[in-house]
C-alpha cells in the first residue's frame, strides 16, 4: 500500500477525478477528507466505499472559491482525522463559452474557483503541514490546457496555467519545510465537466484521432499519478508536472 496511515484530503472528490482519487487513496491506505459544493446525501455512497476499505472518511460541504472554506476544511480535518499527510486541489469547472462575447460573470466565477479556490486550499493545507513539522505532498489538478489553448476555454486555460505556475512557486517556497508540490495535466477525461461538450461526435471523434494511446481518458486514469506523487515512491519529485493525456500533446504530426 502506498499511503498506508496517511491522511489525504481532496477537494472536488464528488465526482469525476477527485471522485476516483479519493477511492483509490483509501484502496492504498489513506484515511480521506473530501470537499465539495453538492450537499453530503450525494457523496454519501463514496464514503460508504472509503469506509468499506477500512479507513475514516470526513465530508465538509463548502464552495472552494470562498476563502472560509479552507480553514473550514483544514480545521474539519485536524479535528476528526488528526493530521494532513496529502492534499490534492482538484476543484473545478469549466464553462465552455467563446471568447468574443464572454460574459465577465462568467470569467469572475471561472477564475474564483479554479485559481483562486486553489490558492486558498493550497495556501491553509501548506500551512497545516508546516505547523505539523513532517513535510506533506501537495498535488493540483492543472491540465494540459495550461500548456496549449482552446478558442472556447480563453477564461479556463489561464486558470490552469496558473495552478501549473502555483505548484512550481510552491515548491520553491515549501521545500525547506520537506512538502512537495507538483501538478497532474489531464488531457480529455470522460466526466461531467465535458458531458455536453463531447455529445458533439463529429468533435468527439476528433479529439480521439490526435490521442495515440486511441481512446479519451477515463477519471481512474488520473487516480494513479495522483497517488503516485503524494507517495513516498515520489520523495524526490517537487516542482514537477506530469502530463496524463494519452500521448496527445506530443502528437504534433
Ligand atoms: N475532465 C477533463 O477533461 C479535465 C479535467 N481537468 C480538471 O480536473 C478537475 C476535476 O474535474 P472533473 O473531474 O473532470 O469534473 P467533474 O465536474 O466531474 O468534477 C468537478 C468536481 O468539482 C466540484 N466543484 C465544482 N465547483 C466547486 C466549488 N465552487 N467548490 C467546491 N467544489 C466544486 C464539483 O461538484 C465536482 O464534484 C478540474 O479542476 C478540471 O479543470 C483538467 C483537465 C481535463
Ligand atoms: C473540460 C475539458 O474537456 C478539458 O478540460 C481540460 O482542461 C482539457 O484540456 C479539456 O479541454
Amino acid at each position: 500500500m502506498l499511503l498506508k496511515d496517511k491522511v489525504f484530503a481532496i477537494t472536488g472528490g464528488a465526482a469525476g477525478i477527485g471522485r476516483a482519487a479519493a477511492l483509490e487513496a483509501a484502496r492504498q491506505g489513506a484515511d480521506v477528507a473530501i470537499t465539495d459544493i453538492v450537499p453530503e446525501e450525494s457523496v454519501q455512497p463514496i464514503l460508504d466505499a472509503i469506509r468499506a476499505e477500512g479507513r475514516r472518511a470526513l465530508y465538509l460541504q463548502g464552495d472552494v472559491s470562498a476563502h472560509e472554506t479552507a480553514t473550514r476544511f483544514i480545521t474539519a480535518i485536524i479535528e476528526e482525522l488528526g493530521g494532513l499527510d496529502i492534499f490534492v486541489s482538484n476543484a473545478g469547472i469549466c464553462p465552455f463559452h467563446a471568447f468574443l462575447d464572454l460574459p465577465p460573470e462568467t470569467l469572475i466565477k471561472t477564475v474564483g474557483v479554479n485559481l483562486l479556490g486553489a490558492y486558498f486550499m493550497v495556501q491553509a493545507a501548506a500551512n497545516q503541514m508546516v505547523s505539523q513539522g513532517r513535510g506533506g505532498a501537495i498535488i493540483a489538478v492543472s491540465s494540459i490546457s495550461a500548456l496549449v489553448g482552446g478558442a472556447y476555454q480563453t477564461h479556463y486555460t489561464p486558470t490552469k496555467a496558473g495552478i501549473h505556475s502555483l505548484m512550481q512557486s510552491s515548491a520553491v517556497a515549501l521545500g525547506k519545510f520537506g512538502i512537495r508540490c507538483n501538478s497532474v495535466l489531464p488531457g480529455t477525461i470522460r466526466t461531467a465537466i465535458n458531458k455536453e461538450d463531447l455529445s458533439d461526435k463529429t468533435k468527439e471523434e476528433a479529439m480521439i484521432g490526435r490521442i495515440p494511446l486511441g481512446r479519451l481518458g477515463a477519471p481512474e486514469d488520473l487516480a494513479g499519478p495522483i497517488v503516485f506523487l503524494g507517495s513516498s515512491m515520489a520523495s524526490y519529485v517537487t516542482g514537477a508536472s506530469l502530463l496524463v493525456d494519452g500521448g496527445c500533446f506530443v502528437n504534433l504530426q
